[in-house]
């Protein structure tokens, strides 16, 4: 620019435009040349050429800087910095993407844990991710630091199917709080036992189910648990699984899980310029629209059911009738309404369905322990009368069982991630703000530092110790319930959970024989295989026959007379409701 001034006031516009093209095209050398003989104006040529060599100069230095900034930007990327805690060896740009599991995180998150100890890092692209795998290390940053520990990471794929307002998934901030104070109100262990009957009822009608029709156990509990929380929440009760929204919902369910997958779509997230390719291109934006259509439907479907109910002068006390009354000091939108409802409805179906169906598993394959089971309830219960929640405290050997499948067959193997928002200094390591919290709850339930012989089921071990623990483990930040999670990201559906799981439970042992199913052919055994899990976020058993007998004639007429009786609890969430398409 100072060149183009000189040659302009000394020269004119000619030479100074001149002295533009040729800098483009032929660099300075030639332009010294050029100007050192105009002759008259000699000095005055040496000046401009000096200067502009001066620019080129800076020209170069600056894009030689640029070169050895962008390859020491492009060795960092991916690489661990420090202060970080230990972890796998990394490579430029990707960190340790490259090996990252696509699929059973949990079991190499084990092993790495094993090698790098109860904290350890992952560099995802730039990202950061810890592993931790003690009580004592969850303790110290989720529960102890739950200010600065509770966000969750943001997805792509999340914030295109939910735009942040499903509860489990949403951001940490007034959003996450407002419906997490609606969801806990639901859900609290006093608001629990007013949910009591319709559980009740509704565990009365997985017994008559298994008894009808055994062959389809599978789908009469995820019948149950989605009909607990559809008749708590929205008044609604499912009478069967197929053809109704419930089968709709764990079709979408499953669709929804298995985009959010490792693998499951490309890594928009670690290389966000993936978010900016045309839909055409991207199929994964196309199901997102998908998932996100059919869950709208859903949810705000059921919103409307409530409205509807309430405006026939039909209300049922449900949750959500609740909440609608109150919606002004919830501070709720209408869209805050259907993704309160809709994912508790999520959280909640889930979950509960694949504890129980380890249970059932668990017992199938151990029958000694079924038989000292039925053995203890037997003595509690008698056989008069079917279970009640009370009878539950006076059952230790079932309450260990309870813990030993928690323990041995953990539902999130690997939490559901936490993200920090500020620094946070662990003894020698930095964790930086931003980074994604593993839990990695498989890590410490297999650590042989905690149990004896952690691979086998053995429900004896919580008889033994109130963790189930061995002598001597250090048990600094050891609880019952860290299965449910840490700090206040902690899952609120607990108390729901504990009194379903409770319920059926007691009524499977009491009511029925879990035996191994045969060959139809051969008549040989066919035995259940508990390390047979689905791929996905939650570790849930392979599909497995079993046979369920009931163990008397006369308590198959109990539950039958049960079931009977259940429907007065029924009929109030059994109007005649549609759910509208929106
Ligand atoms: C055996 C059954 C269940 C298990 C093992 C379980 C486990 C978990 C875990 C590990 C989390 C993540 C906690 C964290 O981020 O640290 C969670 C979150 C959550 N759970 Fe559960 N859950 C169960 C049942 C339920 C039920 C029945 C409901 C409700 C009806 C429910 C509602 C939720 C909600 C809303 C969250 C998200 C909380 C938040 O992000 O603030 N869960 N659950």
């Amino acid at each position: 620019m100072c060149t183009y001034y000189f040659l302009f006031v000394e020269y004119g516009v000619y030479e100074a435009n001149y002295y533009l093209q040729r800098r483009f095209y032929s660099g300075e050398r030639y332009l010294l040349h050029h100007y050192a003989t105009l002759g008259s104006r000699r000095p005055l040529a040496y000046l401009v050429s000096f200067s502009a060599a001066m620019q080129s100069a800076v020209l170069l230095g600056s894009v030689l800087i640029f070169c050895v900034w962008a390859f020491h930007r492009f060795q960092k990327a991916g690489s661990r910095e420090p202060g970080l805690p230990p972890g796998p060896p990394t490579l430029p740009l990707i960190g340790n993407l490259h090996i990252f599991p696509s699929t059973r995180a949990h079991l190499k998150f084990t092993e790495w844990a094993k090698v790098y100890g109860e904290i350890y890092s992952l560099k995802i692209g730039t990202g950061t991710a810890v592993v931790l795998s003690s009580p004592k290390a969850v303790r110290e940053l989720l529960d102890l630091r739950g200010a600065t520990t509770s966000d969750r990471p943001p997805i792509h794929a999340i914030e295109l199917v939910s735009r942040g307002y499903e509860l489990p998934l949403s951001r940490y901030g007034p959003l996450w709080r407002t419906l997490r104070r609606a969801a806990h109100d639901m859900l609290t262990k006093e608001a629990c036992m007013q949910h009591l009957p319709i559980q009740r009822a509704e565990a009365c009608q997985v017994m008559y189910d298994f008894l009808e029709h055994p062959e389809q156990f599978y789908t009469h509990i995820h019948r149950y648990t989605t009909s607990v929380v559809l008749s708590v929440i929205f008044g609604i009760h499912c009478q069967k699984y197929e053809n109704t929204f419930v089968e709709d919902f764990y079709d979408s369910q499953r669709q929804f899980e298995r985009l959010l997958r490792p693998g499951g779509m490309p890594p928009v997230d670690v290389f966000p310029i993936l978010k900016h390719i045309p839909e055409i291109l991207a199929p994964w934006k196309t199901l997102c629209r998908d998932i996100r259509h059919r869950q709208r439907k859903l949810f705000f479907g059921l919103v409307d059911v409530c409205v509807e109910r309430i405006k026939h002068g039909k209300r049922n006390e449900c949750f959500m009738e609740y909440l609608l009354d109150n919606q002004e000091r919830y501070n709720l939108d209408h869209e805050m309404l259907g993704y309160v409802g809709g994912s508790l409805l999520e959280a909640g179906s889930d979950t509960s369905a694949v504890f129980l169906q380890f249970f059932i598993a668990c017992m199938v394959a151990r029958p000694d322990i079924q038989a000292r089971a039925q053995q203890e309830i037997d003595a509690v219960v008698g056989f008069k009368r079917i279970p009640e929640l009370e009878d539950f405290e006076s059952l230790p050997f079932l309450n260990a069982i309870l813990n030993e499948v928690h323990r041995f067959r953990p539902i999130t193997p690997t939490g559901l991630p936490h993200a920090t928002t500020e620094d946070e200094r662990v003894g020698e390591y930095v964790i930086p703000k931003g980074t994604t919290l593993f839990l990695n709850l498989w890590g410490i339930f297999q650590n042989e530092e905690y149990y004896e012989r952690p691979g086998e089921f053995d429900p004896d071990r919580f008889l033994r110790s109130e963790f189930g623990t061995k002598s001597g483990a250090d048990l600094t930040g050891m609880r019952n319930d860290l299965i449910f999670g840490a700090g206040r990201r902690i899952c609120p559906g607990m108390h729901l959970a504990g009194n379903s799981i409770a319920l059926n439970t007691m009524n499977f042992l009491w009511a029925f024989n879990l035996t191994p199913a045969k060959d139809s052919k051969t008549g040989e055994v066919i035995p259940v295989d508990l390390n047979e899990t689905t791929d996905g976020i939650l570790l849930i058993p392979k599909p497995f026959k079993c046979g369920i007998q009931p163990r008397s004639e006369a308590k198959a007429e109990m539950i039958r007379a049960q079931f009977k009786a259940a429907h007065s609890v029924f009929e109030l969430f059994e109007q005649d409701v549609s759910i509208s398409a929106k």
